[in-house]
């Protein structure tokens, strides 16, 4: 009979470490003496004893042989938020995260860390200082929510001291910093064609906006602390800056700092809201004739015009969390790795 050889706790898998969060994520992992595989669709960079697996996380042999010996797998995967694709959300985020939980069973793996999202309990209206033990969203605002509450609550659920199997979720919001394919990229598009001028609602709203470093640094934390007699086992965590910020003073800073106008025009929430409504449900009547991507889809209103900011007092005390980068140190830090994007480059 096989001996099952028992993984070191240094080795693990990273799925979605090609992208923005996971790459960063990978980085870490490595200085921290971690030997890692990544898993992904795609290849995106080339790292020192870093270990590349391609495939589709919803096919279970491919998962098992990039997880042969490893301890901990983080499963940072999905399809980009702004997608409409419905049934790729279904596909990736649901069917294939109850693969990767399989596939770990089946592998050995004794720790899951999910990236989920703050996002999972956002309905398109306030939330301010919320605690993990908000109700998840009941009418979630988009595919992308819909589809991260059904995977959280799969991963959570899989969580068995009995197996040996133990799981967490990290629950990041707004994560900015270098190479960050959304936040930074959209907004300068946006300022470009001159969609920038304007203020959603009367400019007051406090956010979360995460310095992706820190999200690292909240993932790896969770992992060494997920133990079995540990509070983590099963359990949702917030990881912030900690220091919420008015989501249009963040925004101006970005701009600025990249040598853009700062948007100085208010329009009424509830306007910009209706139209884009209307807009959605216009590109949802003539998809079959023309595909148009509205930038100010209903969920980017939302989130420009409502309080959303979140406690992360529970990672405080389980983890010992503290954010090792200053907003202000990470808006520069962002602003300074987008050199392409300045305004005439
Ligand atoms: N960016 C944010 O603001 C934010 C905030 C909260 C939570 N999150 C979550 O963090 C995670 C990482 O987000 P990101 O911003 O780094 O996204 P990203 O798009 O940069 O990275 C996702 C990676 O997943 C891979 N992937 C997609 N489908 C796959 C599949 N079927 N099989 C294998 N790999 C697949 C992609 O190729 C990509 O490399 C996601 O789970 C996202 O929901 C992101
Ligand atoms: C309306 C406007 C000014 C648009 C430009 C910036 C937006 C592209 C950007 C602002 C807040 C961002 C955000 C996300 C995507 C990009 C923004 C809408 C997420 C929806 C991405 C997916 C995450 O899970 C969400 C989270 O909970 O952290 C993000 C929330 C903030």
């Amino acid at each position: 009979m096989a001996t099952r050889v028992r993984p070191s706790s240094k080795r693990c898998a990273v799925i979605g470490g090609s992208g923005f969060l996971g790459r960063h994520l990978v980085e870490r992992l490595v200085d921290r003496g971690y030997t890692v595989s990544v898993f992904d669709i795609r290849q995106a960079y080339e790292l020192p004893g870093v270990t590349f697996h391609l495939g589709d996380l919803c096919d279970k042999q491919a998962l098992l042989s990039a997880l042969k010996e490893v301890s901990v797998v983080f499963h940072c995967a999905s399809p980009a938020p702004g997608s409409d694709d419905r049934s790729l959300f279904q596909r990736v985020n649901v069917d294939g995260t109850r693969t990767v939980i399989q596939a770990c069973l089946e592998a050995g793996v004794q720790k899951l860390v999910l990236t989920s999202s703050a996002s999972v309990v956002f309905e398109g209206t306030d939330i301010k200082n919320g605690k993990e033990d908000l109700p998840y969203a009941k009418k979630p605002i988009d595919y992308y929510t819909a589809t991260k509450i059904q995977q959280e609550k799969l991963v959570l659920e899989a969580c068995s001291k009995e197996k040996g199997f133990l799981t967490v979720a990290i629950r990041p919001h707004g994560i900015f910093g270098p190479r960050d394919p959304q936040l930074v990229p959209i907004l300068v598009d946006s300022a470009r064609r001159g969609k920038m001028k304007f203020i959603i609602g009367d400019g007051s709203n406090l956010v979360d906006f995460t310095y992706v470093e820190n999200v690292v640094h909240g993932h790896i934390l969770a992992a060494e602390h997920l133990k079995a007699d540990s509070p983590l086992c099963a359990q949702a965590y917030h990881i912030t800056n900690d220091e919420p910020v008015r989501f249009w003073d963040f925004m101006s800073q970005v701009l600025v700092g990249l040598g853009y106008s700062a948007p100085r025009l208010h329009l009424p929430y509830a306007l910009v809201y209706g139209l884009s409504l209307l807009l959605w449900l216009i590109t949802l009547v003539l998809r079959p004739l023309v595909q148009i991507k509205p930038t100010f889809t209903p969920m980017r209103v939302a989130l420009a015009g409502t309080h959303h900011y979140y406690s992360c007092a529970r990672a405080k005390q389980d983890l010992g969390y503290r954010p090792p980068v200053s907003l202000q140190e990470a808006i520069t830090r962002t602003v300074e790795s987008y050199p392409h994007l300045r305004q005439g480059a």
